[in-house]
């Protein structure tokens, strides 16, 4: 899998910019602020519809422009593939591939596949529960066509559902509608669940792998997928799983009527990361995290080879930099093999470490 030619029109600071990359390696550097994540962004964007760090896709879009385009040219699976995505103000996006209309995110994750690492990644671990759904969301959208749906209509209800508790002090019959979307968001709660719970079963078995290596054999990581209280089984069928959560939420209706919140469901899941035996979190140190942080990113990419047979497109805004000697070559061993794209400020270190392609980029231009 890999991605031959890019092009950004209105995207970000870009104004127009055509690139074609290198089959293995890609550097891309320059100073701050230039548009380095920029690109690797729209990258990510080709490979889900989401952007890893805009909250909505009008943020995409150059400041003093009416659209964005992003048209990439991509080798996968022995054939060629173009995807194009339009973003525009105040109306939906279009996207097509080889000149089919995407019906969904789905139809992009089936041409490219990628892993995105950067510095706040490296916090994964200390952070609070979004960071790690966060990380297993994107990851899980592009791998599962049906999770992916599943999360974007659980968010329609989870949001519907925090308006009628919010509003409902002011308004109290609109409580009368809350049984159905608590029943369809137990039903569709079962199926993150079921997906969740598989994807953190063989990350787990990857990232121990990677941890102990990475940190010369002396430390264990343990990964625990932690879901709603109920849920005993997070591999039962899915039927059980419904049964599970309704029964948690019946136990929590008036609570969460009082708090006027939604307290119930796997809108609160997270992934315990232990090293040693003991929570990462906790008593890891900022070396133990980064490591920790690396094997999840490392498992993560294992996982979308073993699910599409090609090793997804890996991208590293910045990391290396953050990484000890030790940790740096570690990761540059175990990237080879895929088409690779890093990020950094300086250039005098990287293109003597790796060969392929190096690109200067300032104000959203490659330089000559
Ligand atoms: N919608 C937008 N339209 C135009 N410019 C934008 C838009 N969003 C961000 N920018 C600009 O893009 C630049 C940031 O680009 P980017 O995040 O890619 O930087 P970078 O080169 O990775 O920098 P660093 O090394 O600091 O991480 C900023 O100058 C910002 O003002």
């Amino acid at each position: 899998m890999r991605i031959d030619a890019l092009t950004l029109e209105g995207f970000r600071n870009y104004d127009r910019q055509a690139l074609t990359f290198h089959h293995s390696c890609n550097v891309i550097y320059g100073e701050n602020a230039q548009g380095k994540t920029n690109l690797l962004e729209a990258m990510v964007y080709l490979s889900c519809g989401k952007s890893p760090r805009a909250r909505a896709d009008r943020e995409l879009i150059g400041f003093d422009r009416d659209k964005a385009r992003i048209l990439g040219q991509m080798f996968t699976r022995d054939r060629e593939f173009r995807t194009e995505v339009e973003l525009f103000r105040g109306r939906r996006r279009k996207a097509s591939v080889n000149g089919v209309p995407a019906k969904n995110n789905a139809a992009l994750s089936d041409v490219l596949h990628t892993v995105f690492f950067s510095p706040e990644d490296l916090m994964l671990i200390r952070e609070g529960a979004a960071a790690r759904r966060r990380f297993m969301d994107l990851s899980l959208c592009q791998l599962r066509p049906r999770y992916g749906e599943a999360l974007a209509e659980y968010h329609r209800l989870y949001e519907h559902k925090t308006r009628i508790l919010r509003d409902s002090g002011d308004y109290p019959q609109l409580l009368a509608t809350l049984p159905d979307f608590n029943r369809r968001l137990c039903q569709v709660g079962a199926v993150l669940i079921h997906y969740r719970a598989r994807y953190c079963r063989a990350l787990a078995e990857y990232a121990a792998q990677a941890h102990y290596e990475c940190s010369g054999q002396r430390e264990e990581l343990e990964l625990r997928y932690q879901t709603v209280s109920t849920v005993h089984d997070p591999f039962l069928p899915q039927e059980q799983l419904f049964a599970a959560l309704m029964e948690h939420q019946q136990s929590h209706e008036q609570a969460e009527i009082a708090s006027r919140l939604c307290l119930s469901g796997p809108h609160k899941d997270d992934l315990e990361v232990l090293v040693n035996g003991r929570s990462a979190r906790q008593f890891c140190s900022q070396g133990q995290v980064r490591t920790a942080a690396l094997a999840l990113k490392l498992a993560d990419r294992e996982i979308h080879k073993n699910t599409m047979g090609e090793y997804p497109i890996m991208l590293l805004d910045d990391v290396l930099s953050e990484l000890d000697p030790r940790r740096q070559e570690y990761v540059l061993n175990r990237i080879a093999g895929g088409q690779v794209f890093i990020t950094c400020c300086e250039n005098d270190r990287l293109d003597t470490l790796l060969s392929g392609k190096v690109f200067h980029i300032r104000g959203g231009e490659v330089l000559a």
